[in-house]
């Protein structure tokens, strides 16, 4: 696929590759009224997002994640235009979103995993085309994106079935390349493997992949899916209570928060427990056994090991959850030393 049309053939020029998406001290303040008697309501103001700066260059792929109610639903909301920050400055692609809502529009393209943008009742096929119209797509541009997308994500003998009658993962497949057709510049994906099996969520990762590469598309992923993060991200921010915790690649993540992977090993028979330092053996079931090992490393040196040693039939490794590694990160920036760990945002 060749680089995208932008409003007609213009590309930007006052917007440095490096600074694609750029946000300054932004800020997004909600007022609630909450019932604090029979008859008295109360003001509250919530801080959702409270002077948040970061900036994504273009062709970039960025995870975003936090606990629940952190406020990355709030920052994607205002970078796409639909909710106007309280304060702070913020441009993607050079456009301020709130301003030029209907501009930006051409440029990205938003996958909610919870949520589906097509039309429920209409065949697959025909909610592209109102989208076609709807984006005024050129028809050659179209043809050639609706074709590669659905080549790549293999929804071919799916185009004419209607939308409630998909599963799932067909749904999702349906909503990615929907995101697409415009040839969006940046595009945002909160939870896109959310309830996905496992051969979904795999060609739902292949296909980011891909049109990452192809395309230089920019991506920022919001997922509880740690595996999402590490298979499609080289950079990941974390967000809590509304300020931005962590800026930096997975590994350094895990060293913050010191967390563990699990490589789970069936050998032939029973054994006593497996030494192989750093690693450590946290539960025996007959021949089964559990090794934590810290995640920054990687397990290649300790299946070695294990394999040498010991006589081994299957072995698996497990991934820490997200929310422990996220958990144990904040705690642990919480109590921090001086100096900060790296990564850290001050
Ligand atoms: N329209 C709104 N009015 C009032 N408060 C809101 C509104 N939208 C979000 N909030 C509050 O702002 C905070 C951040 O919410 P947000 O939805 O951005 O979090 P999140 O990180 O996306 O959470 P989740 O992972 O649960 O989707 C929460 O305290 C939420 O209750």
């Amino acid at each position: 696929m060749e680089g995208g049309y932008v409003d007609g053939g213009v590309v930007d020029k006052d917007c440095p590759d490096g600074d694609f998406i750029r946000l300054e001290g932004v800020e997004k303040v909600f007022e609630v009224r909450t019932r604090t008697g029979l008859l008295r309501r109360e003001r509250r103001r919530v801080r959702a997002v409270d002077s948040i700066s970061f900036t994504v260059a273009r062709g970039e792929m960025v995870g975003y994640i936090g606990p629940n109610g952190a406020g990355k639903s709030t920052t994607i909301k205002m970078l796409t235009g639909i909710l106007t920050p309280s304060g702070g400055r913020l441009r993607v692609a050079g456009i301020d979103p709130s301003r030029e809502r209907t501009r930006l529009a051409q440029r990205i393209g938003v996958v909610f995993g919870q949520r589906t943008t097509l039309w429920w009742d209409l065949p697959l096929i025909d909610s592209y085309r109102l989208m076609h119209r709807m984006y005024r797509i050129p028809d050659r541009r179209y043809r050639e994106n609706l074709d590669r997308c659905v080549e790549l994500l293999e929804l071919e003998s799916l185009l004419d079935v209607p939308v409630r009658q998909l599963s799932l993962g067909q749904r999702m497949r349906g909503d990615i390349v929907a995101a697409l057709l415009h040839d969006p510049q940046v595009l945002y994906l909160d939870e896109p493997t959310i309830g996905l099996d496992v051969v979904s969520k795999a060609r739902v990762r292949d296909f980011l992949r891909e049109l990452n590469a192809e395309r230089g598309t920019t991506v920022l992923l919001t997922t509880h899916d740690l595996q999402d993060i590490e298979q499609l991200c080289s950079r990941v921010m974390v967000i809590d209570r509304g300020r931005l915790m962590y800026d930096g690649p997975l590994a350094g993540l895990h060293e913050v928060g010191d967390s563990e992977r699990t490589l789970v090993v069936d050998l032939e028979r029973e054994m006593p427990p497996i030494e192989a330092p750093p690693a450590r053996v946290v539960r025996v079931e007959g021949p089964r056994q559990w090794l934590a090992f810290p995640a920054s490393e990687s397990a290649a040196p300790l299946v070695a090991h294990i394999a040498a040693a010991c006589p081994l039939v299957d072995l698996s490794v497990r991934e820490p959850d997200i929310e422990a590694v996220i958990a144990r990160m904040l705690h642990r920036l919480e109590g921090a030393a001086d100096p900060a760990p790296e990564g850290a945002v001050s």
